[in-house]
């Protein structure tokens, strides 16, 4: 790994200023002029074309679980408790490493079809703000550029090429360990190709089809048209080394396409806990038996989600089972989430209701789409912004203390089957 300094930072100063859209600086304007990420999101629809923000926005099915994701963590509430002193500290210990907030950058396939480039920027805004990110096998950068860019917040998440017995899947897990990723992250929720119609209805398939509309809808999005010719055609760089030389996009997408089969079994959860010497996370578990069945395995971190809707329509809110799975870790392992969270308030939500750290996918590269490159940074100020507002509403002075908020859950799931293993 690069020499990146891993002593803590404090994120900008504007994100402790009393009110940090007072004032006239070009920083206050931002903050009046996109003061969440709904206005991000607003200006994103319009700067990018429709096939990039449909593949960024939707989910599988119908988009039920995307609303349910959004309407469960709204119905979590949290009650004020007034008089502690001293301001607020978001600081986290995560496996060990130390970061300014327990908001990380979950991995987003592709990410640079939303913004060209966007890879590489998110690695350094991760490194900028002092916040873990979770590059993807399927991100516009390879793990080893991430790794030069975002140090020691760099986290790696892995999906599974069970061909040749895992050949490329292990060469991945060793890269990673040579680049000095702090975790591994394998997703476990992908054993299928999930359905995205609005994907399909756009031509977003391999090979791309292009349209009429797609060309036009290029043409309209000129910041992002003006992006790319910057940044160049998104690829898939982590799997440039095992396709015939030159590694163009369809055949890096052609290899994607055939090889990558998604998810792990537990058999082949056993093996990566063999291979890999530093924390091992698990990302989409959404039952309390699948907690405890990959923590008998050995694993160090649950990231509990529903990939931010995008692959089973019927699942529940991952804010729903996060108790529930929580309560039977008890302790012996970090809890982490994503799958909805658009604010500080909802960090808050999930740091109550048992997560360690939390983890947006969507959000960042809302940022990048709504405005250019400076987007990532933006969003890490503004969601560590509003956590702290929220944890000085609870009279939360730092997050152990937050853990312990008076809150009220009613779409709190209640398991029939909680811990044990199937
Ligand atoms: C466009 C898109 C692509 C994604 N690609 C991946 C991926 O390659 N690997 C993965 O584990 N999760 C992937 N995810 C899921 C995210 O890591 C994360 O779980 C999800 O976005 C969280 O929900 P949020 O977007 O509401 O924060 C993707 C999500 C989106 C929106």
């Amino acid at each position: 790994m690069t020499n990146i300094s891993h002593e803590v930072q404090r994120p900008p100063a504007a994100a402790a200023a009393w009110g940090a859209g007072s004032g006239t600086s070009a920083a206050a304007r931002l903050r009046q002029r996109m003061p969440t990420l709904d206005y991000l999101e607003r200006a994103a629809r319009r700067r990018i074309p429709r096939f990039a923000y449909d593949f960024l926005d939707g989910g599988t099915g119908a988009d039920i679980g995307v609303a349910r994701n959004r309407a469960a963590l709204d119905g979590v509430e949290l009650v004020p408790r007034y008089g502690a002193p001293g301001p607020v500290r978001t600081e986290v210990e995560l496996f060990g490493t130390r970061y300014c907030a327990p908001i990380g950058i979950s991995p987003v396939g592709v990410d640079g079809l939303v913004w060209p480039g966007a890879t590489k920027l998110l690695a350094k805004a991760a490194h900028k703000a002092r916040i873990p990110y979770i590059v993807g096998t399927l991100a516009g950068a390879s793990i080893e550029e991430v790794a030069a860019l975002a140090g020691d917040c760099t986290w790696f998440q892995l999906y599974g090429l069970p061909g040749r017995d895992h050949l490329v899947t292990f060469d991945l897990v060793r890269r990673a360990e040579v680049a000095g990723a702090r975790a591994l992250v394998a997703t476990l929720d992908a054993p299928v190709r999930s359905k995205r119609p609005r994907d399909l209805a756009n031509g977003l398939v391999v090979p791309f089809r292009t349209t009429a509309r797609t060309v036009g809808d290029v043409a309209f999005a000129w910041p992002w048209a003006l992006a790319l010719l910057k940044a160049g055609t998104p690829a898939f760089a982590n799997m440039a080394p095992y396709v015939e030389p030159p590694a163009t996009l369809p055949k890096t997408a052609g290899f994607v396409q055939s090889e990558i089969k998604g998810t792990f079994s537990w058999e082949a959860v056993k093996r990566l806990r063999d291979a890999w010497p530093r924390a091992l996370v698990m990302k989409g578990i959404m039952h309390p038996a699948d907690a405890e069945q990959a923590i008998a395995i050995g694993v160090d971190g649950i990231l509990v989600s529903n990939h931010g809707g995008r692959q089973l329509d019927a699942a529940p809110a991952a804010i729903d089972v996060l108790p529930a799975i929580a309560a039977v870790a008890g302790g012996r392992a970090t809890i982490l989430f994503d799958s909805g969270i658009r604010s500080g308030l909802d960090v808050a939500r999930a740091l109550a209701l048992g997560a360690h750290g939390t983890f947006c996918g969507r959000a960042f590269l809302i940022g990048l789409a709504g405005i250019g490159n400076a987007g990532a940074d933006y969003v890490a100020e503004l969601l560590t912004e509003e956590l702290q507002v929220a944890m000085g509403q609870i009279g939360a002075p730092d997050l152990p203390a937050l853990a312990h908020a008076e809150r009220r859950h009613r779409g709190a799931y209640a398991f029939q089957t909680s811990g044990s293993v199937s």
